[in-house]
């Protein structure tokens, strides 16, 4: 991280953010910090008068939320975090505190008491490092919080109803998204604007550098942090000016490699500003004595360069099953496990010491566990289970992605080249063979499941009765629309190769009942009826002339009044800022004749064919969602 170096002093630690908050997920990786999410079990429910300021509430439930994962990890999963980090947000409104509402009569008192007026958002942090000393955890813990006001328009009766009706106030402090659809209601913000939305970005990164590079009494004026120092200024707070900090020098000197990594490091210890202890770790010389800076290496050209390691490191671990190995066991040494999956010792173990690196498994002297992001995405048999995903991502995108050279250079698919045949129909490729149709069906369930509860609640679809998803292969996100909307029929629509090998993939017991699988083309057949249309990973796979071509004929078939959602990943206008979708752009480039779009191209597809209405949902998850209406 060169323009913000001192998240650079994250890079070589354990993160962890104490938070289910998509929202904070999203501010914190937008910025590059790698963490693992493990959402805290503290329930917010500290006794509010007991607190003189609201603040205090916020900073104390950050606090706790912090305290409970850090505790949580160290004792029930034998691991112990370097840093973990958690955030309370709130509203404070006529000396009353609101979070999150508990059902839509409830965000509606919250709305009203805002209605026209200014309020306060405070959001409090807690940020805890971790140490494990004779297996206790010790910890040092430094909290902030922020505050931010908000002054609402006046609002009608109306409007508040339809804007609870979109459902985004049900997770929201306050009952508002102002990153969304209640941007709307706000006349005016002062303060940190990602305060509000959940994470102050900005004085975090102030408190990491008060931390990382707490100033010494000469130097005090020119690093004082009344902003988030310029990238100047972060230039100059190298670990390379020790002899300026306040940091107190314990042990040895270390090397580049030649590799040009560092090859040992030195701990040093000291009391910030604030007077909380704390020890971290920093590189000191290269092999000429000149003072490196960790934040002067190009950490993120490094990083992308190795991508593809680690990516093929989890491929690996994951097709020889390691994952499903570990699940639910205590650990396990490197010689169990490649005796058990038929590997050599050395090979393994060095796969496994990779894979603990990246956060996918535990080590410690008892050997190697999953963590809990391996038990729930990475073992094959959960409900979240990515397995399916990263199987295809090894077996079908590596080789196509192997020849993305060509792609460029083209402009289009190179299915002959990484598997010596030119399918003409997209599909015929996934389908050629039982092995390859199973393994590319279980890839779209993956992202259908992890993604369907989003895509489901993403607007309120309670006014339809019947919807038909085009292409939606195995019914993850049908049957995920009649759990959340129990009055909805749902009929899966897809071609016979895929609707013939659906029934691997239902789930067991009463909520299969409203969902209908029929086979056909939706470019040839005739489309079942609904009220509501969906086409969730489909418009993506097309050149513009086929969308046309299939909205179209979805657009013969809408009724007035009837609808289509869109589920896709959604490019921002200027197509700049979302790299994951932009690489999924790619993604599609190497194997199909689509691509990923934005909201406004969407959009202008869409109102050919007379739909209107447009409301694009970002939602933080692999999904966006776009909902418009048949006029
Ligand atoms: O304008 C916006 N205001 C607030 C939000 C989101 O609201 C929630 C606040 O809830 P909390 O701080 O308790 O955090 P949780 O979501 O429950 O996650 P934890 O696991 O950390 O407790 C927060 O998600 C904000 O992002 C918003 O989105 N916009």
């Amino acid at each position: 991280m060169v323009l913000n170096p001192v998240l650079g002093k994250l890079v070589s630690k354990r993160v962890v953010l104490a938070s289910a908050s998509p929202r904070r997920q999203e501010i914190l990786t937008n910025v590059g910090l790698r963490f693992e999410v493990v959402p805290s079990w503290f329930k917010e429910t500290l006794e509010k008068s007991s607190f003189t300021a609201p603040y205090e509430y916020a900073v104390e439930t950050a606090k706790q939320k912090a305290l409970e994962v850090a505790n949580r990890m160290h004792v029930k999963h034998l691991r112990t975090p370097d840093v973990v980090i958690g955030a309370d947000t709130i509203v404070s409104v006529d000396e009353q505190i609101l979070e999150k509402p508990v059902d839509k009569q409830d965000a509606y008192r919250m709305l009203s008491r805002l209605n026209g007026k200014e309020h306060s958002v405070f959001t409090g942090v807690a940020i805890i490092h971790c140490h494990s000393k004779d297996n206790q955890l010790e910890m040092d813990i430094t909290d902030f919080y922020e505050e931010t006001k908000v002054k609402f328009s006046e609002l009608s009766e109306e409007l508040l109803w339809e804007y609870i009706h979109s459902g985004e106030p049900m997770d929201k402090a306050g009952g508002y998204g102002i990153q969304a659809l209640g941007g709307m209601l706000v006349e005016y913000v002062h303060g940190d604007f990602l305060n509000v939305v959940g994470f102050p970005l900005n004085h975090f990164c102030k408190k990491l550098a008060e931390l990382y590079y707490p100033p010494s009494k000469h130097n005090v004026q020119r690093k004082k942090y009344d902003s988030i120092p310029s990238v100047d200024t972060f230039e100059n707070q190298s670990d390379g000016e020790s002899e300026s900090s306040n940091f107190t020098k314990q042990k040895g000197a270390s090397k580049l490699d030649s590799s040009g990594t560092y090859s040992s490091e030195a701990v040093y210890a000291s009391e910030n500003s604030s007077g909380v202890r704390t020890g971290f770790t920093v590189p000191l010389e290269n092999q000429n004595g000149v003072s490196q800076s960790a934040a002067k290496l190009p950490s993120k050209i490094l990083e992308l360069m190795d991508g593809f390691r680690a990516s093929k490191a989890l491929f690996v671990a994951s097709k020889l099953k390691i994952f499903d190995h570990l699940k639910d066991k205590g650990p396990m040494k490197a010689v169990d496990i490649a005796n058990d999956v038929g590997t050599s010792v050395c090979g393994t173990e060095r796969l496994l010491d990779a894979c603990a690196s990246l956060g996918l498994l535990e080590k410690t002297p008892q050997g190697y566990s999953n963590t809990d992001s391996a038990n729930t995405y990475l073992a094959s048999d959960g409900k979240y289970s990515l397995h399916g995903y990263i199987i295809h991502s090894n077996d079908h995108l590596w080789p196509l992605f192997t020849n993305l050279e060509s792609a460029v250079k083209e402009g289009s698919r190179q299915n002959h080249r990484a598997f010596g045949k030119k399918a003409d129909d997209l599909f015929k490729d996934y389908y050629h063979s039982q092995e390859v149709k199973q393994r590319f069906m279980s890839a779209m369930h993956s992202i259908a499941h992890l993604t369907a509860r989003d895509v489901a609640t993403a607007f309120d679809l309670s006014q339809f009765k019947s919807a038909c998803d085009l292409g939606g292969c195995t019914g993850a996100l049908a049957h995920e629309l009649v759990q959340v909307y129990p009055n909805l029929k749902v009929t899966v629509f897809d071609l016979p190769e895929v609707i013939a090998n659906t029934s691997y993939f239902q789930p067991s017991g009463q909520h299969t009942a409203p969902v209908t699988f029929v086979s056909g083309d939706f470019f040839k057949d005739s489309l079942p009826e609904a009220d509501l249309y969906i086409l969730s990973r489909v418009l993506h796979d097309w050149p513009d002339e086929k969308i046309h071509v299939l909205l179209s004929k979805v657009s013969a078939v809408c009724r007035p009044g009837c609808a289509v959602l869109l589920a896709e990943m959604v490019l921002d206008d200027e197509k700049k800022n979302r790299s994951t979708a932009l690489l999924q752009s790619l993604n599609m480039l190497v194997q199909t004749e689509g691509k990923e779009r934005s909201g406004s191209e969407y959009q202008a597809l869409l109102e050919q064919h007379g739909f209107t209405n447009v409301k694009i949902r970002i939602t933080g998850n692999l999904l966006d969602v776009i909902l418009c209406v048949k006029t």
